[in-house]
């Protein structure tokens, strides 16, 4: 972990600016920074310096494009940057660069669930009119998918392996004869560790069975008449953590110490191949176990990632659930590896706080359930809540069938498009629905302020629900194919320390609490809801 992280001016007007751990900071014009350009807002960015993942993000507020790197950021966008990586406070001026002191430890192959900081840029209200500037891949990431293309191509060279959806998908064995009961597992940290004792292999040999038990237990398994099946996460390979070529010979070379024929599936990216998701396991059950159906009475899956708590400084906590939930999604019987192969007695174990089986449909729409919609002859609705809590759902499903007009910043392209179509919707006698994140005061204000410039009410309207439920329902929305940019966890954090309860003294003339009500059209996409999506 870095003891500290600094702004250094490259053209050395000031003295290094010390950025603690975990505290947002405002940088803009100052004395710190000698900026002096009106240009530049005294707030231009915030930034958040992550010591343990050697990452600052950084959030533009003032209304003139920040840089990093050479590529410009926009009003409300963010970006994470890593140690060396260069800010421009004004995009082209005011270059500074990021430096964590020690700084981050060489990058060597690692296993996957370990993630190497890397510069991302992410528009903090996800657009769904991309700005270009920010969808362009940075040369990077460019030669990395390059690179990946042509090792996916040259894999053939592995013998049984074969590759699915562009190589989202590795599939050994695909043909292997199907048997109703099947034993499956995860690998690293399941039937193998680090030789090394990391907890990050170094290199694909830095690898040993995980106890002495597992080959026979397995051999055993697959004598009683279970086929042997591993899932597997191995997200490195797109992040260019890791070859294709050496994952499957390392995960080949385990198979043949343990002995016994193995068909497994390696999701290689984050999509929905990646447990807790059920992609791997749809493409077993449909396309690889030769039309034999799983019994799922028999059948059981073993995977480390089990949300167990720590064990004071004995045992850290599991890094995560995706194994648990994903054996929960697919209704498999689930083993940690050391109740499957030491015969240890049922282990705790942590839920996620949010459970999408849970969901209440019960709840009124509106807390108070008297409110309104429309309560008055014209007026302006400001939305309030997370990525993915549902506002433009309930925008498009409800508010506009009752003759209000949607603003959408991630449509219309900035707040101040969004001020122009609400004061034009106002002029024709439309109500107004604002359908953004509005965490904060100031995003409010200036459609409060537009709102009493037309002297027509304002009301708020707040989505209740957690932050983690609102993370799964982006998920959902990601898989479910819904054209919007990814949103990351960052930039739920980013809202959950901007966020200011909203309040009358604002000059809002009434606040509502929304509840999220369920509302499938299809049952298909009520099953997808109804899974753990998220892996912690
Ligand atoms: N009441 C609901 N019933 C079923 N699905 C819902 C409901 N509300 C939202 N969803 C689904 O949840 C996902 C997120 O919803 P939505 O896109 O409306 O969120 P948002 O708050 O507008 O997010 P953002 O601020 O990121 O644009 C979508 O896939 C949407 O279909």
């Amino acid at each position: 972990m870095a003891g500290k992280c600094w702004l250094t001016c490259l053209a050395n007007l000031h003295p290094r600016i010390h950025l603690p751990n975990r505290q947002t900071c405002t940088i803009g014009r100052s004395r710190d920074t000698k900026i002096k350009s009106k240009r530049c807002s005294k707030s231009q960015v915030e930034v958040l310096a992550d010591y343990t993942t050697y990452t600052l993000t950084v959030h533009q507020v003032g209304p003139n494009a920040s840089g990093v790197n050479g590529t410009s950021l926009l009003y409300g966008n963010t970006a994470q940057l890593k140690h060396n990586d260069i800010l421009e406070i004004l995009q082209g001026e005011y270059h500074h660069r990021i430096e964590f002191e020690p700084p981050p430890p060489p990058p060597v192959p690692k296993e996957d669930n370990q993630t190497n900081p890397t510069t991302t840029v992410n528009s903090e209200m996800p657009r769904r009119k991309a700005n270009t500037d920010l969808k362009r891949k940075s040369p990077d990431s460019e030669e990395r998918d390059t690179g990946r293309t042509k090792r996916a191509k040259e894999q053939k060279g592995v013998p049984g392996w074969e590759e699915y959806d562009n190589g989202d998908l590795l599939v050994l064995n695909k043909d292997m004869e199907g048997r109703a009961k099947i034993a499956c597992y995860d690998v690293d940290g399941t039937l193998i560790t680090t030789k090394s004792g990391k907890v990050f292999a170094v290199g694909y040999d830095d690898w040993k069975i995980l106890f002495s038990e597992v080959p026979g237990k397995l051999k055993q398994l697959h004598k009683d008449g279970f086929k042997i099946v591993i899932f597997t996460n191995q997200a490195g390979i797109a992040a260019g953590k890791h070859t294709v070529e050496g994952i499957q010979k390392k995960l080949s070379a385990i198979f043949d110490k343990l002995g016994v024929p193995v068909q497994a599936f390696v999701s290689t990216g984050k999509g929905s191949y990646r447990k807790p998701a059920l992609g791997m396991w749809d493409f077993f059950k449909d396309k690889a176990n030769g039309g034999v159906t799983v019994d799922m009475k028999e059948s059981v899956y073993v995977g480390d990632a089990a949300g167990r708590p720590a064990e004071g400084k004995k045992k850290k906590k599991d890094f995560s659930k995706s194994d648990r939930l994903f054996a929960l999604n697919a209704d498999l019987n689930f083993f940690t590896p050391e109740e499957h192969f030491l015969g240890y007695k049922t282990q705790a174990f942590e839920m996620p706080e949010f459970d999408p089986r849970d969901v209440d449909d019960s709840l009124p729409m509106f807390d108070p359930s008297s409110t309104k919609v429309p309560k008055h002859k014209v007026e302006v609705v400001v939305c309030v809540g997370y990525p993915g809590s549902g506002k433009s759902f309930l925008a498009s499903t409800y508010f506009t069938d009752h003759g209000y007009i949607q603003a959408n910043r991630d449509l219309l392209g900035s707040w101040q498009k969004c001020i122009s179509a609400m004061e034009k919707s106002l002029q024709d006698g439309h109500h107004v629905i604002i359908d953004n994140t509005n965490p904060d005061a100031e995003s409010r204000k200036r459609y409060i302020d537009a709102a009493k410039k037309f002297k027509v009410p304002v009301r708020c309207f707040v989505f209740n629900l957690t932050k983690d439920h609102c993370r799964h329902n982006n998920k959902y929305r990601e898989f479910s194919g819904t054209d919007h940019s990814k949103v990351s966890d960052m930039v739920y954090n980013m809202y959950k320390s901007r966020y200011e309860e909203p309040s009358l003294k604002e000059g809002f003339d009434d606040i509502v609490k929304v509840n999220f009500i369920p509302n499938f059209r299809k049952k298909k996409d009520e099953d997808l809801y109804k899974m753990f999506l998220l892996e912690k």
